[in-house]
């Protein structure tokens, strides 16, 4: 059951294209974004729910379930939307419909709707399709970003792209350069920086290095997978304490925090991240995800759960929250599975019980 202060500013929040200033959110809630940059305390959050939430799923998911469900987060104020992956269909089918969703999306300026590239092929037909539907006076083009991944293992690097972490490095660099001449923005990813599902334990070194060769291609900002989920307070401040100190130190504002929450402690996690000066978060609403190469692990940190952990805090966040934990709850029974977000299942609940009353 939510206490009264929490349900009270759940209800008072309406707007749906909030930036909520967590910390007085009960009262008002503006309705202007934060620029991040220009606030120290502005966390961004990257939903990955299209992506990362849906490609784990054992059936396909229709287009257009994936276009309303981009299109309800828009609306809910996310300014960061995964929406989809240009990677081969034969490894991830779930994935196959994104040049669909990202023409058929609805497109806010200001928006950033980034799509996984594993190679140029990937990179050529975003290409190609960018090609096709230019930006207009009203609709921005489909999206303005790749993201680009590899991991902190061999193991892993094999079994998800089918090449050596050195390969794969070597794939992405003319991938990289090519997007960024074309006026993409290029996000990077490394998977598995606490344990690996198939090598076990990692060291943190490797994490730091391959983040560096990721940054130096041209990604501006690096994302830290805890794909496996394995995480908690010793092992992310470890990790972090190693990538953003001694020589070649990477600042925490190249860093992004991804943490899959198979064991309960991604929220955590993030509090420790944010504690250590990250301010962008990968999250999924709903809870939705898991990677199709790591057997076992559950889905991304919810949405919910982060905006709910920094609710009251001197953190800002775009977004309404009642309104992801909508999202949340649509989503999770048109895929016919249980919500994994806390928060918003708790905030549901609390709706049911206010509309009785
Ligand atoms: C990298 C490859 C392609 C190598 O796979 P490969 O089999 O070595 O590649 P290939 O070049 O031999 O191609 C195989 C077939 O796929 C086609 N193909 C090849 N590339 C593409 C493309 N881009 N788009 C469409 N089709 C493509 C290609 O044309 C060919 O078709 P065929 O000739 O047999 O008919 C493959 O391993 C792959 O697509 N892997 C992606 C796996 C994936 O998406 N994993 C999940 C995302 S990563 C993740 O979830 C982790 C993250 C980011 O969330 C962070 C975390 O939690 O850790």
């Amino acid at each position: 059951m939510l206490s009264t202060r929490v349900s009270r500013s759940l209800t008072t929040s309406s707007s749906l294209r909030t930036c909520t200033r967590l910390k007085t959110s009960r009262a008002t809630s503006s309705r202007t974004y934060a620029t991040p940059t220009s606030n120290p305390n502005h966390v961004t959050i990257v939903e990955v729910g299209p992506r990362d939430g849906l490609q784990n799923e054992k059936s396909v998911i229709s287009p257009s379930v994936k276009v309303e469900l981009v299109n309800r987060l828009g609306r809910a104020g996310l300014t960061h939307l995964e929406a989809g992956s240009f990677v081969s269909p034969k490894w991830v089918p779930q994935m196959a419909g994104t040049a669909e969703v990202i023409t058929k999306m609805e497109r806010m300026p200001g928006r950033h709707y980034p799509v996984l590239v594993p190679n140029m092929k990937g990179l050529d037909l975003l290409l190609d399709l960018l090609a096709k539907h230019p930006p207009t006076s009203s609709t921005p083009a489909p999206t303005n970003e790749i993201a680009i991944f590899t991991a902190a293992t061999d193991a892993f690097s094999k079994a998800n792209t089918n090449c050596t972490i050195a390969e794969g490095l070597e794939r992405l660099e003319p991938v990289t350069r090519k997007a960024l001449d074309h006026g993409l923005r290029v996000r990077g990813y490394v998977s598995v920086v606490i344990t690996c599902p198939y090598a076990g334990k990692v060291d943190p070194q490797k994490v730091k290095e391959v983040t560096k060769a990721l940054l130096d291609m041209g990604c501006y900002e690096v994302s830290l997978g805890d794909t496996v989920g394995t995480g908690n307070f010793t092992t992310v401040t470890k990790l972090l304490e190693t990538v953003m100190g001694g020589t070649n130190a990477i600042s925490a504002q190249k860093l992004a925090g991804h943490f899959h929450d198979t064991y309960g402690s991604a929220v955590n996690n993030v509090q420790t991240a944010l504690n250590m000066g990250l301010r962008t978060f990968d999250s999924a609403v709903g809870g939705l995800g898991g990677c199709p190469y790591s057997p076992g692990a559950t889905g991304n940190v919810a949405t919910e759960d982060i905006m709910y952990a920094l609710k009251d805090s001197p953190y800002t966040v775009a977004g309404d929250l009642e309104a992801v934990a909508e999202i949340g709850d649509w989503i999770s029974k048109t895929l016919g599975k249980e919500n994994a977000s806390r928060a918003g299942k708790a905030i549901m609940a609390s709706k049911k019980v206010s509309s009785k009353l």
